[in-house]
């Protein structure tokens, strides 16, 4: 909390400001944790370690947990116990554990049998748990999803959920600040989906790496708090490391009386405060970008990144227009992977399956916007032959809102699959996954290569736009079925009635539990010997990819998260191009060709490297390869933290000499790389390539020394921190924990005004 700031500061600004425990040096600090969302897949490590070390969970009443990516979403009418419910055996024992450690370590959790169970970044909002001005984190990418509080919101890897468990702060790095503005007013059938798709379009996947993104704006405000909710989750597909939304009266209305929300005299506290969350006339933004509502048409994707974008009414494009090689090369690729002629239409884009759900559009209003095109199609609306549709809602609440409605009736008559809660076919953990080979529209924010299962096809739309592809077997303008004579088909179609969500929120929250075993106490000092692998120097031929936005899909597929290891990964690292997938045998792929087997270093010579998901798996299998050091043009964010968190080293350096470097891997050279010296060495009489590392980094990896340990040093002022703010901001206590319900459940404002 700094003394009293003059010059005009952005919302992210005032945000990072009010959050400084302890400032360092190169821009980093150690920042205080309000909120800690935890789920099953990221935890399981964190909490073998903080066992471990025989440390405790420092706020148990800031943190929240759940289970969602493992989960079977087929009826729970027989549901007893995960036992006899999660049939496969690696997503069972995943679940398990994280009941196993919230008993353990006593955190309130929404297990299976509660229907507020539900995909974390549905429940976190849903419950008033996510509020403005907080910083929240989670050990997943999507985090960015609660920014459209205006809070910030951040993924982050497991050894990072380790140590928010044991410290409630995270040491970060100070972003950029980037405004995104969409002024105008959307057309009918575009949605906040096409909003954010049209915004990746134009700026790419790595866009935004290293920022924060405040999204402003005409079109912004008038958004719902679902909407934007939308859009803040796909930040990450931009490649933020936030996206953020300033909080304002739409804000306010969604979260009062949420369980987990201030109370009464708090509540206007804290509203006053939350009303001083705008960014300053005045304040300056490291980039700028502004956009027109009325350029933005209901869009798709086409091909296997999310900036692969075109207008439903366009073609997919033809490698031959693109001048650069890499990128030709990776269109060839993508079109290649999709089953993709150039310059075929997308409304002739035929499909198998069509997926409404994931944590970007599962909520009640995408499940509203999706029943209405199929009402707007008329009575006798049924999914096309031959097509698969599901409907998977975001959590038990907004499915009981939805049957409340009568929505799922409207899907269910016209054939969609109406399912249980969880992240289902968004990356397929559990059984929902798309068979090699077919083609899905999906209402998801990512189509890498195999997301939604081996060898399946992805094309990213809003709820409205899958709607309509299902009821057409391809992809189609959703416009076709709105227009002037839609209301009177709605009309004709069964009444449907909007429910207040407040009617299903009637659950107490409880306190958490007490720990089932005390962890003891640990003091300051009690682990201070060095816990992560130093570098120094490390030599040798290094293994050389030409490929931009390689993914922590590609690095390491979902099945491989299932392990509650962090070692045993080897042969898991970029599966998918490794190993043949009738045969298992391995592939002519780069890692497995001598001499690169024995590789320490990687060099690539596209952009974003480790973009995508914050599956700390991805550095752990390159680690459990032997690969050390990794040289791209740029990474994303969260995937430089993971591989640091394990003894590594990211090395960005300029587009051009990664391609020299990959073309000495190629002719068999040896790199040196030294820390120490913060060069790489050439051994073959080439000149050193110079490289920067923040200082602080620097100084770990050479020592090995954790991070955990060495925040724990700074006991004393994560105390006087944690005083202060129970004075400012006496709300973030965790009161909303005192197990009576909502004193009045307000009306929802929102109708079926479609
Ligand atoms: C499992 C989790 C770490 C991952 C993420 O970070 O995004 C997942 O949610 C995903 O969407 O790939
Ligand atoms: S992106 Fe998909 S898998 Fe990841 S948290 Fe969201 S719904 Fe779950």
């Amino acid at each position: 909390m700094p003394a009293t700031v003059s010059h005009p500061r952005t919302l992210y600004d005032k945000i990072w400001d009010a959050h400084i425990v302890d400032e360092q040096k190169d821009d980093l600090a150690l920042l205080y944790v309000d909120r800690h969302l935890v789920f099953e897949v990221s935890s399981p490590q964190a909490f073998e370690g903080l066992g471990n070390a025989g440390r405790f969970v420092r706020r148990r009443d800031c943190t929240l947990a759940t289970v969602d990516h493992n989960v079977p979403t087929a009826s729970r009418k027989n549901l007893t116990d995960l036992q006899s419910f999660i049939k496969e055996p690696d997503s069972r024992a995943q679940c398990q554990a994280l009941e196993g450690n919230v008993k353990e370590f006593g955190l309130t959790y929404f297990g299976m049998t509660d229907r507020r169970q539900g995909i974390v970044h549905v429940i976190g909002p849903e419950e008033g748990f996510t509020l403005p001005g907080i910083v929240l984190v989670c050990g997943d990418s999507h985090t960015s999803t609660h920014g459209a509080f205006g809070c910030l919101a951040f993924g982050v890897g497991t050894t990072e959920v380790e140590h928010v468990l044991a410290t409630q702060t995270i040491l970060q790095k100070k972003s950029k600040n980037m405004r995104i503005t969409v002024d105008g007013t959307l057309s009918e059938g575009v949605t906040s989906k096409d909003v954010i798709l049209y915004i990746i379009g134009t700026i790419g996947t790595a866009g935004g790496t290293s920022s924060v993104i405040e999204y402003a704006g005409s079109v912004i405000r008038r958004l719902s708090m679902e909407a934007r909710m939308s859009i803040c989750n796909m930040s990450i597909e931009a490649g933020a490391r936030a996206g953020m939304i300033a909080p304002d009266d739409t804000t306010f209305d969604y979260l009062r009386s949420r369980p987990l929300a201030p109370k009464g005299a708090e509540w206007d506290r804290a509203e006053a405060y939350w009303r001083t969350l705008q960014t300053d006339e005045g304040a300056q933004f490291d980039a700028e970008v502004h956009i027109a509502a009325a350029d933005i048409i209901p869009t798709a994707t086409w091909g296997t990144s999310p900036q692969d974008v075109v207008p439903i009414t366009g073609a997919v494009p033809d490698p031959a227009s693109f001048t650069d090689p890499v990128k030709r090369a990776s269109v060839e690729r993508a079109l290649k992977y999709m089953d993709l002629t150039p310059n075929t239409p997308m409304e002739e884009i035929k499909l198998d399956k069509v997926f409404i759900g994931s944590c970007t559009n599962s909520r009640i209003e995408d499940l509203r916007s999706a029943a209405k095109v199929i009402l707007a199609a008329g009575a006798g609306a049924k999914v096309a032959d031959g097509v698969y549709a599901m409907v998977v809602p975001g959590s038990g609440l907004v499915k009981q809102q939805a049957e409340a409605e009568g929505l799922d009736a409207v899907f269910t008559r016209a054939g969609f699959d109406w399912r249980e809660a969880g992240c289902s076919m968004c990356l397929g953990m559990n059984p929902d996954q798309l068979a090699p080979g077919e083609r899905c529209a999906s209402t998801t924010n990512r189509n890498f290569e195999g997301r939604q299962g081996a060898g399946g096809r992805t094309h990213l739309v809003s709820p409205a736009m899958a709607a309509a592809a299902a009821l057409a077997g391809r992809l189609t303008d959703v416009r076709r079925l709105l227009g002037s004579d839609a209301p009177t088909r709605i009309a004709t179609g069964p009444k449907l009635k909007v429910v207040s969500a407040f009617e299903f929120l009637t659950d107490p929250v409880l306190p958490p539990p007490p720990p089932e075993k005390r962890a003891q106490i640990a003091s300051p000092s009690d682990s201070l010997p060095p816990a992560v692998r130093k570098f120094t120097i490390v030599k040798g031929i290094a293994v050389p990819l030409h490929m931009e936005n390689i993914d922590t899909d590609m690095i390491i597929p979902k099945q491989y998260l299932k392990t509650l290891k962090r070692t045993g990964l080897a042969d898991a690292l970029f599966f998918a191009l490794r190993w043949d997938p009738v045969t298992g045998e391995p592939t002519d792929f780069i890692l497995n060709r001598e001499p690169y087997t024995r590789s320490k270093i990687l060099v690539c010579d596209g952009e974003n490297f480790g973009c995508g998901s914050s599956r700390e798996h991805a550095p752990w299998s390159l680690n459990d390869f032997g690969i050390r050091c990794i040289i791209a043009p740029s990474f994303a964010d969260i995937f430089r933290n993971n591989t640091m968190q394990n003894g590594m080293l990211p090395i960005a350096l300029p587009k051009d000499v990664c391609t020299e470097l990959t073309r000495d891997a190629e002719a068999g050279l040896e790199l040196e790389v030294d820390l120490e010296a913060r060069e790489i060495r050439r051994t073959f009489g080439k000149p050193p390539v110079p490289f920067a590392v923040d200082e602080f980094r620097r100084h770990c990896l050479l020592n090995g020394l954790d991070d955990i340990a060495l925040t724990l040093q700074k006991s004393a002022a994560i105390e006087q921190y944690e005083v202060r703010r129970s004075q400012v901001w006496p709300w973030l206590d965790g009161l909303g924990y005192t197990g009576k319900i909502s004193e009045r459940l307000p009306k929802d404002t929102s109708t079926l005004e479609w």
